[in-house]
């Protein structure tokens, strides 16, 4: 059920919603929370085997413009207020949740997509859960079993998006004249490339592999948009706020010696330590208005992941004032200079003229929210638009962070390396 606004122009969710968190079994789980998930995909946020799978739709809304997440966040405040919970769990993701991604872009036409999912199993440690949620009256108990596996895409085809990579790597050289001609610090510049499936794509495919393959990660699906993000914006957890920041980049060989030996050089890399701090730098920044205090690391450590090895910092803060939600939060912390760049402002006007294509969602905040406005959002990255009027075809996307030192060739190879996630979960060996 999609909910248009109300008379006074805000969107609204449908009331009361009746939400009732029942334990079951962990061992009643299948190991993969994917394996839950109808074949027209649904909703997920998982991480180690950890984390919600949702399906069906009690209600939904669109949002857009700059108070995408401000109005997505009222709608769901008002639905919370007058919400009728039974929880027998009471855990972070317990109780009734929403699931929401928003445009990395003030101005683009995806706006934001508030999902409030009719069915939700959770799993933390050896806890588990399965929440059930209607309008106006307590839903019917749901199913645990496993639907019947998705079929592999079949041969994919690229072509790409906005602009070649030629077009691309000269964007890069636009990007470091502006920056060594003093005009900005950093920008984030993406690409986009389009993939083609010879049978529908089963969104689950992707999702059972990005989650096997990148355990590390967060995989997630919300309204079409599906991936493994390393950089988690923020999770707010009973006053406690986590964040971390990635920036600072180098493609792995596949030989662990050579990848340690990277990681060192990593680690020492004055180009990747000033990119790394740039994002810290306004993470924090936009952080310590809400937080009573911060722990911000000195130096990052190396995240290892599969097909990259990242710059990380994993930023903590006490939040201090109360009734500040996780989207809030998330909707002052974007754009980081993670995705963005330095000066914000200057970075986000300049890739916008530079990349020659519209976001989407990729590179905005993705993630759920809870009852009590607590919920963890990652930046959605390492990730893909699927085309909701084409089976078929799929956008992926992956940028790299440009600073006075950077080399546009080196540039193209770290953003194939980023698109290695995506592009191995479309493939079936
Ligand atoms: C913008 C992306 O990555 C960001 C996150 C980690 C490292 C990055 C970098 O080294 O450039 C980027 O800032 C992407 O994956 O599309």
């Amino acid at each position: 059920m999609t909910l248009g606004p109300s008379p006074d122009g805000a969107q609204t969710l449908p009331a009361p919603l009746v939400a009732r968190t029942v334990r079951v079994d962990p061992e009643d789980l299948p190991a993969d929370l994917m394996d839950l998930l109808p074949p027209e995909g649904g909703n997920a946020w998982v991480r180690r085997g950890d984390g919600l799978v949702a399906w069906g739709e009690v209600a939904a809304l669109r949002t857009e413009g700059e108070d995408r997440f401000a109005d997505a966040d009222a709608a769901w405040r008002t639905a919370m207020a007058h919400a009728v919970v039974r929880d027998e769990v009471r855990l972070p993701g317990t109780g009734p949740v929403a699931f929401a991604s928003f445009a990395f872009a003030d101005d683009s036409p995806a706006g934001g997509i508030l999902v409030v999912p009719r069915v939700v199993v959770g799993r933390r440690g050896e806890d588990a859960w399965l929440t059930t949620v209607d309008v106006g009256a307590m839903a019917p108990a749901a199913r645990l079993e496993p639907t019947e596996p998705p079929l592999g895409p079949g041969d994919v085809t690229y072509r790409p998006g906005g602009l070649s990579p030629d077009a691309w790597r000269s964007a890069v050289a636009e990007a470091v004249a502006a920056i060594r001609a003093g005009r900005l610090d950093k920008v984030v510049l993406a690409r986009d490339v389009e993939a083609r499936t010879a049978h529908p794509l089963d969104p689950r495919w992707v999702l059972h592999r990005l989650a096997t393959d990148y355990p590390g990660c967060w995989t997630f699906s919300v309204g079409g948009l599906v991936g493994a993000t390393p950089e988690l914006l923020v999770r707010s957890e009973k006053g406690l706020v986590t964040s971390r920041v990635l920036a600072g980049t180098i493609r792995r060989t596949g030989d662990d010696d050579a990848d340690l030996a990277h990681a060192g050089v990593l680690a020492h890399s004055s180009k990747d330590l000033e990119e790394h701090e740039y994002a810290v730098a306004s993470l924090t920044r936009a952080l310590e208005p809400f937080c009573s205090s911060t722990n911000v690391p000195e130096t990052p450590f190396v995240l290892h992941l599969p097909n990259v090895l990242h710059l990380a910092t994993d930023v903590t803060g006490v939040l201090g004032e109360e009734g500040t939600s996780s989207l809030a939060l998330a909707a002052a912390l974007h754009p980081t200079a993670a995705v963005a760049g330095t000066p914000t402002a200057d970075a986000v006007t300049l890739l916008a003229r530079l990349e020659r294509m519209d976001r989407g969602r990729y590179a905005g905040p993705v993630g759920w929210l809870g009852a009590d406005g607590d919920g963890e959002w990652g930046i959605g990255l390492r990730s893909a638009e699927l085309d909701a009027d084409d089976q078929h075809r799929l956008r992926l996307f992956a940028g790299c962070g440009i600073v006075a030192a950077s080399v546009p060739d080196s540039e193209l190879a770290e953003s194939e390396a980023k698109l290695e996630p995506m592009r191995h979960a479309l493939g079936e060996d």
